[in-house]
């Protein structure tokens, strides 16, 4: 596989404060395997895990994280402005509905950041038309910046899907839900307030499309003590969240949500970069699931 033009460090994860997600950017620089861990392998990863949730914060310190997310976000926007997530063209073809139908169809992107989703899904030229929300005002004001942002076939608006205000959208009128890395970035106790939410505005048939961090991603082991908010929740350096699903509990969480699963899959990556003789044990939980009435 070719090198790509970037720099190592650039897309390096273990240089980066975050990990890149991104399986077309690894294939472009890496080789990336299916695979399967050994027991030695799980041992350690449980074990690093026990090590590093063995200090959680405290609930004060967690009160005061925790009101002050979306502020974080938009620091983080601010810093990176549109540079730091690349687009995510990969998503057509694990969500081939995306490209939408004959007919037009609706799409709510939750989460949408500064658009990685929202853009390269407007120049498919699709029948869809994209609601696609953020509660960082300030990616949303990028998103509404950017040339390719045409209000006839889409509008960003900012919410906070964790909170208990109700979508601005009409109940059962949306076809498709996409929620890529975003439900990991809200506290693990309002996950089924914001899927609540969003079931209300799926129209009975639409489907919900999510990938997010697995349990035991190398995201996740390379978190220090003192960082740990709860079981498998974390927060960053950066004071944003981070959360890793197993599919058990995406199961009991779309179900608990009256959806009906169509696809639930824990795709487990070996990465190994050549230039810095690394390997890397990605995990990323992907699932697909329906509301039927
Ligand atoms: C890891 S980024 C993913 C961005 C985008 N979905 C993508 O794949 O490029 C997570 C995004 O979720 C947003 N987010 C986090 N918590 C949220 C909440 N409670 N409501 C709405 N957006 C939220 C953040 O502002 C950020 O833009």
């Amino acid at each position: 596989m070719a090198e790509g033009g970037r720099k190592e460090e650039e897309i390096n994860p273990l240089f980066g404060e975050r990990c890149l997600d991104d399986p077309e950017e690894v294939f472009q620089h890496n080789s990336w395997d299916h695979i399967e861990w050994d027991k030695d392998q799980l041992r350690q990863a449980e074990e690093t895990i026990k090590v590093n949730s063995s200090q959680k914060l405290s609930d004060e310190e967690q009160r005061v994280l925790k009101s002050n997310v979306s502020q974080k976000w938009d620091d983080f926007y601010e810093r990176h402005q549109t540079k730091f997530f690349k687009d995510r063209q990969w998503l057509f073809r694990l969500f081939p509905e995306l490209l939408g139908k004959d007919t037009p169809q609706s799409l709510l992107e939750v989460g949408c950041g500064v658009g990685n989703t929202v853009f390269p899904l407007l120049q498919t030229k699709s029948n869809l038309f994209i609601h696609c929300c953020d509660f960082s005002s300030t990616a949303i004001e990028l998103v509404k910046a950017n040339p390719l942002y045409d209000t006839q076939n889409c509008s960003a608006f900012v919410h906070d899907i964790a909170s208990d205000d109700p979508l601005p959208l009409p109940p059962n009128s949306i076809d498709l839900i996409s929620l890529i890395f975003v439900m990991s970035a809200i506290p693990s106790e309002r996950f089924k307030v914001a899927l609540s939410k969003l079931v209300s505005v799926l129209k009975p048939g639409g489907k919900v499309l999510f990938r997010d961090y697995g349990r035991l991603d190398l995201a996740q082991l390379r978190f220090k003590k003192g960082k740990c908010i709860g079981d498998d929740h974390y927060v960053r350096d950066d004071g944003t969240l981070s959360y890793f699903f197993t599919e058990e509990e995406m199961a009991e969480l779309m179900e608990g949500s009256g959806l009906t699963k169509e696809l639930l899959h824990t795709d487990k990556r070996l990465i190994v970069n050549r230039g810095k003789q690394l390997k890397m044990n990605r995990i990323w939980i992907i699932a697909k699931y329906c509301k039927l009435k």
